[in-house]
């Protein structure tokens, strides 16, 4: 039995980017740019006032000035501004040769042609051509994810079509007899399938959204017929165990995978398998829910985001532990769901219900999974991996 890291650094070894595509912005949030995306031009493309107000030139004194024309956010500004004259400007618009300073509309007493100017302020008000990007300039690195405003930066520079690193297209297997989908009654012994959903939201949650779902008994020969339809990444839910029903890896094997694991000192999750063929990865993941949720968080989120070409997010948080807390040690490396909130100015934690890792209903309210092994916790803090904003 291989302990997580390393299992974690297999995965690292034996996955690579997908191949880079174009998308449009629309579909390209939290991808990874397979390219460095340049400026176009010059950003802002000339000086622009940051203010409504009044445009003169630089070192004047005050007073009063002729208003000689007005300049909307478009507009292209004509006659260069003299000595003694203002320009009514807008936010946005470019500001005229000669103009060297926007005076706030609220510092400003107009009246008829004339503006009065008792004070200048400190600040110029004027965004300066080039001060944000030239051309050419790297404005995003390749690796870059596209976040939203990292998308408003590709808009403004026109770039619509991103080369971004391909995301993996995944299928997924429910196995075994006893699951009946969620929206039917299940007969006596049976239950309904929990995985699928879980692991569809999981996926979306990564960004991953070409999901397809297939159920299959307990059946070697049908499993390995499904297990070779086309896909990046291949997830089967249930028969990763010693059972005789458990088919999982030995369906793999038939389809010409390579199995790199097959068991992890990890709890939940112990007989979480790993495969490849080519470009191809599968995990086969242990049937239990919590297992999946644990299973997903530790080593197929570490898949997807090597597939998709993003820097994996694995850092720890040390987190105080709510009082009284005890957590159960184990063997195996636990990693415990748990709800991490702000308490007076700082984060505190506390482990969720955990009865057995077939038990969905203690995820409630999961937002962090506390790693639990020799050196965690130590006093009253523990290493937390968090999941998501604990707010
Ligand atoms: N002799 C041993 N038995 C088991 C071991 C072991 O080391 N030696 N490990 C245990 C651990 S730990 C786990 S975890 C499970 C994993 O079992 P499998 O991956 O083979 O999964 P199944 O047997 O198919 O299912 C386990 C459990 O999960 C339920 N399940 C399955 N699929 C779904 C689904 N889509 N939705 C909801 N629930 C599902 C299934 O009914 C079982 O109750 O093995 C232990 N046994
Ligand atoms: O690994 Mo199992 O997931 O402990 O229940």
């Amino acid at each position: 039995m291989i302990s997580l890291q390393e299992a974690r650094r297999i995965i690292t070894d034996s996955l690579a980017p997908l191949p880079a595509v174009n998308l449009p912005l629309a579909e390209a949030l939290g991808s990874a740019l397979a390219a460095p995306v340049l400026a176009d031009a010059w950003y802002p493309s000339g000086d622009r006032a940051t203010m409504d107000g009044y445009v003169i030139r630089s070192g004047q004194e005050t007073g009063e000035f002729t208003v000689v024309g007005e300049l909307q956010a478009g507009s292209i500004p004509g006659q260069p501004l003299a000595e003694g004259q203002a320009i009514r400007i807008f936010t946005g618009a470019l500001v005229p040769e000669g103009g060297g300073m926007v005076i706030p509309q609220e510092m400003a007493e107009r009246s008829g042609d004339t503006v009065k100017i008792p004070i200048f302020p400190e600040l110029r008000f004027i965004r300066a051509k080039g001060s944000e990007a030239q051309p050419g300039a790297i404005i995003l690195p390749s690796g870059s994810r596209l976040g939203p405003a990292e998308l408003a930066m590709l808009a403004q520079v026109g770039a619509v079509h991103p080369s971004v690193v391909r995301r993996p297209v995944v299928r997924h297997i429910a196995t075994g007899g006893e699951i009946v989908p969620p929206d039917q009654t299940p007969p006596e012994g049976k239950i309904r399938d929990t995985n699928t959903t879980l692991l569809h939201a999981l996926l979306g949650q990564q960004g991953v959204s070409s999901v397809s779902s297939s159920h299959c008994a307990d059946d070697p020969a049908a499993l390995a017929d499904l297990c070779a339809g086309p896909c990046d990444l291949l997830l089967i839910s249930g028969g990763a165990s010693v059972g005789d029903y458990d088919f999982g890896a030995e369906a793999l094997r038939r389809c010409g995978f390579t199995i790199h694991f097959n068991k992890v000192n990890l709890r939940p999750g112990k007989p979480l398998t790993f495969a490849t063929k080519g470009s191809q990865a599968a995990f086969v993941i242990p049937g239990n829910p919590v297992s999946h949720f644990v299973c997903f968080h530790v080593t197929i989120r570490l898949a997807l985001e090597l597939m998709s070409g993003i820097a994996p997010s694995w850092s720890f948080l040390d987190v105080e532990l709510s009082d009284g807390t005890i957590l159960k040690t184990d063997p195996r490396e636990t990693f415990w769901p748990a709800r991490v909130e702000p308490a007076d100015g700082a984060l505190t934690v506390s482990p969720l219900r955990w009865s057995t890792s077939g038990d969905t209903f203690s995820l409630a309210g999961t937002n962090a999974l506390l790693q639990v092994n020799e050196s965690s916790p130590s006093g009253n803090r523990v290493k937390t991996l968090l999941l998501a904003a604990p707010f």
